[in-house]
Parts: C-alpha cells; structure tokens; sequence
C-alpha cells in the first residue's frame, strides 16, 4: 500500500484540489484508492450531521465505497485551527481517533491510501501534541503542495526541514498556481527545484475560479504518480 500524507505550505494552497488530481491519478491506473481526511474544520451543518467540503471532495475521487464519517471522523463546524475548535466544543482531539480512523481503512486494503492534513505541516492538534507525532505511529510517505505565492521559498524550505528531521521520507512535491500573475514564478520554481530533494511530482496552472469542481481531470494530466510506488 502506497502510505502517502498530502501536507502544503499554508492552509488554502490546494492541498484538497491536488490530493484529488492524486487519487484520479491512480484511480486511472486502476488502484483501489482511499482519501483520508482525519480533522476537518470548516463545516456545514446537515441533517446528517457536520459535513466537511475537502472530506466530500476525497469521498468523491476514491475509488473504494466510503462513508463520508470514515473519510473525515473528525469534524468541526468553524474554518479555524481544529483544536480551537474542539475546545469551543468542549472536545479534546487525541491520537488514538486520528490512528483509529486511519486503521480502519488501511485494514481495507487499499493500494492508495492519501491522507490530507489540515493547514501546514506542524498542525496543532491539542496543547500537547501536533499531527507529525501522530504520523510518526503511522509512517506516511509525505507529499508537500507547495502554494506558489511570495513567501513559498521560506515557507517550503521550512516543511522541508521539519519533514525530514522528524524522520519522515519527502515523496515528491507539487507546484500549484494560486494565481497567474505571480511575478518571477518561473525563478521560483528554479529555487525551489535547487533546494527541495525530492521528485517534483507535477506543476499545476491556476485553473480559474470554482476550481475544486471542474478541474480535476485537468490535475491529474499535470501529475506524474509512476514514481510514487504502489506496492
Ligand atoms: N491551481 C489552482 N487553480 C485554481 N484554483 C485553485 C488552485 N489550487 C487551489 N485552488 C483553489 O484555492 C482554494 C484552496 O484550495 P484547497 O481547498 O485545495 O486548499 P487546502 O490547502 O486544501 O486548504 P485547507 O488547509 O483548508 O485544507 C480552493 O478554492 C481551490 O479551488
Ligand atoms: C480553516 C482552514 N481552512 C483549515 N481547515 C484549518 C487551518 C488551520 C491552520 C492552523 C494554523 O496553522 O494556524
Ligand atoms: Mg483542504
């Protein structure tokens, strides 16, 4: 099973909309995927509970039958850090739920299993712990967005560092457009081809407007997964 975490630079760089073009990717070379999103905050109340927009996105583009409960186990309703909002709840976010939920679909025997994070790498997950301690128990192969926007050099360079002294193996990389108007874009992809080491997956052009629900097709012509190695 290819173990892959989705992280990004930033909260709001395409971490979703990349991690979809992922799973259409493989789901092109007839694997068996699942997409993960073990905390969302930023959702809609429905009958059927608090629904999450990334957590429906990744239910979409999997390949295997899901819930979107064991998609996205753990919910908030507010767009802020989640363990902000769980406190507004009165809730506490524990590594055992994020690892529990993760089991339970690798348990399904998927060749893909991609987990998206929320925010950037070193996400908060309670006032003891951030989500790379947990990753630690489930040892993913890690997959940086990098948002292509000024500040993407510190940032990246940032995820980079933490990533591999925690102990965690860079996959590759993804350069998403969030606009087409960055200056100096091309000198900012060299820089980060200069410092990042390790594959660069796929650069993909600002899609426009309402991205989410159009593009993914087009994502997925972006990115090269042959190196991603499924077992
Ligand atoms: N290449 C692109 N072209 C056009 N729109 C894009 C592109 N990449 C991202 N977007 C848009 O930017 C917004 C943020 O993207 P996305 O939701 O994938 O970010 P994220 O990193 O997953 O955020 P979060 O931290 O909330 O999970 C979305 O509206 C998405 O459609
Ligand atoms: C609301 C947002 N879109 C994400 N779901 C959560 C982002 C958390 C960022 C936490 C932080 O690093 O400050
Ligand atoms: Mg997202």
């Amino acid at each position: 099973m290819l173990n892959l975490f989705v992280t990004g630079t930033d909260t709001d760089v395409g971490k979703t909309l990349i991690s979809t073009g992922l799973l259409e990717a493989f789901n092109r070379l007839n694997k068996q995927t699942i997409g993960y999103k073990p905390i969302s905050a930023g959702c809609e109340q429905t009958e059927h509970g608090l629904e999450n927009g990334d957590a429906k996105a990744l239910l979409q583009h999997s390949s295997v039958a899901l819930t979107l409960s064991q998609v996205n186990p753990i919910a908030f309703a507010p767009p802020i850090a989640p363990h902000i909002a769980a406190e507004q709840v009165g809730q506490t976010i524990t590594a055992c739920e994020i690892i529990a939920g993760w089991q339970a679909l690798a348990d399904l025997q998927p060749d893909v299993l991609l987990t998206e994070g929320a925010g950037g790498w070193q996400l908060p997950i309670n006032n003891q712990q951030c989500l790379p301690e947990v990753l630690s128990e489930l040892k993913p192969r890690v997959l940086i967005v990098v948002g292509m926007r000024l500040g993407c050099l510190n940032h990246s360079l940032l995820t980079v560092d933490a990533i591999k002294r925690q102990g965690f193996e860079i996959a590759g990389w993804v350069a998403n457009h969030l606009s087409t108007d960055m200056p100096v874009a091309a000198e900012n992809l060299a820089t980060l081809k200069a410092f990042i080491d390790a594959p660069l997956i796929g650069e993909v052009p600002y899609l426009g407007d309402n991205a989410q629900s159009t593009a993914v097709e087009r994502v997925a012509d972006c990115l090269d997964v042959s190196g991603l190695t499924v077992a």
